[in-house]
């Protein structure tokens, strides 16, 4: 990945829509690929790079029941992990990664903080947002963070789609911030700051296919803006535009915080055949 300024955009598990576009993407995933597929090619670079310092961000984007939750919780609370603590193979890229970052904190012996916040962002159909339960938490290990994770699961907004019966109708974005402290050569104490956002957006719907009606539909229609949205500021960041959208968005500070300054951004973009 480069280190150069600005965004640095990959697209997975994705297709192109009609036979005369054609799209480019850095890896493509089939519908047999794994959880762990994914997350030891696209994720483990990553988080190296939170490691490193740097603030990184991995949204999953895709049409209502395409699996970004699938792919960003899985199905762990569902299942046991196994005897020697490793995760079961549904589990999906935010569990991985809190293991991945405390595998190597506990491993490294070193002194640590962690701090983790699971924020729902939704809109409330009047044009505003609502940031439920904003709290950050200071974790000493991976089992505390999968609990916290859970209840924010169960506070998130869902409701029946045509194409997904537990339909997430919010944003979530699950924020680790690491504060490593190092020692130079010299001596000296160093603090390096690395922080990853994982962010699980709420589901583009075609309204008119899935017969939304009244409440439903005046959601559908503001997540389908915010997405948009989103859409035009990575797309001006990828092509390096002078003037940045950020303040379009009702989002303005998620959009800075996980795309702007030196973030690596990563695009998990599912499309199911079952939509088209
Ligand atoms: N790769 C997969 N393997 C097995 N089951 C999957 C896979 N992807 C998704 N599913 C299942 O499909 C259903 C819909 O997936 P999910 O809720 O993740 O969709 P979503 O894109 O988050 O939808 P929405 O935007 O409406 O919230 C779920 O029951 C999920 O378990």
């Amino acid at each position: 990945m480069s280190k150069e300024k600005g965004v640095n955009v990959q697209v997975l598990r994705c297709r192109p829509f009609s036979e005369d576009e054609v799209f480019t993407f850095d890896k493509v995933f089939g519908p047999s690929a794994q959880q762990r597929d994914l997350y030891d090619q696209a994720v483990v670079p990553i988080v190296h790079e939170v490691w490193e310092g740097f603030n990184c961000t991995i949204f999953a984007y895709g049409q209502t029941g395409t699996g970004k939750t699938y792919t960003m919780e899985g199905e762990c609370k569902r299942s046991k992990s196994g005897p020697n603590g490793e995760l079961p193979q549904e589990a999906g890229v935010i569990p991985r990664s809190v293991k991945q970052i405390f595998d190597t904190l506990e491993g490294q012996n070193a002194k640590y903080s962690v701090k983790k916040k699971q924020l729902p962002l939704m809109e409330d159909g009047k044009g505003g947002v609502l940031v439920r339960g904003l709290e950050v938490e200071i974790v000493t290990s991976a089992s505390e963070i999968f609990t916290l994770l859970e209840r924010g699961s169960t506070k998130r907004h869902t409701a029946e789609t045509l194409l997904n019966k537990q339909s997430s109708r919010s944003h979530s974005l699950f924020s680790i911030t690491i504060h490593i402290k190092e020692a130079t050569p010299e001596g000296e104490e160093l603090i390096k700051c690395g922080k990853l956002n994982l962010v699980d957006l709420a589901g583009l719907e075609n309204i008119s296919r899935s017969s939304a009606r009244d409440g439903r539909a005046r959601e559908a229609g503001e997540i389908n803006k915010s997405l948009l949205t989103l859409g035009r500021v990575i797309n001006a960041l990828v092509e390096h535009l002078g003037h940045i959208p950020y303040r379009d968005s009702k989002h303005t500070h998620l959009l800075r915080d996980s795309l702007g300054g030196r973030t690596k951004t990563c695009i998990i973009a599912i499309v199911s055949p079952a939509v088209f």
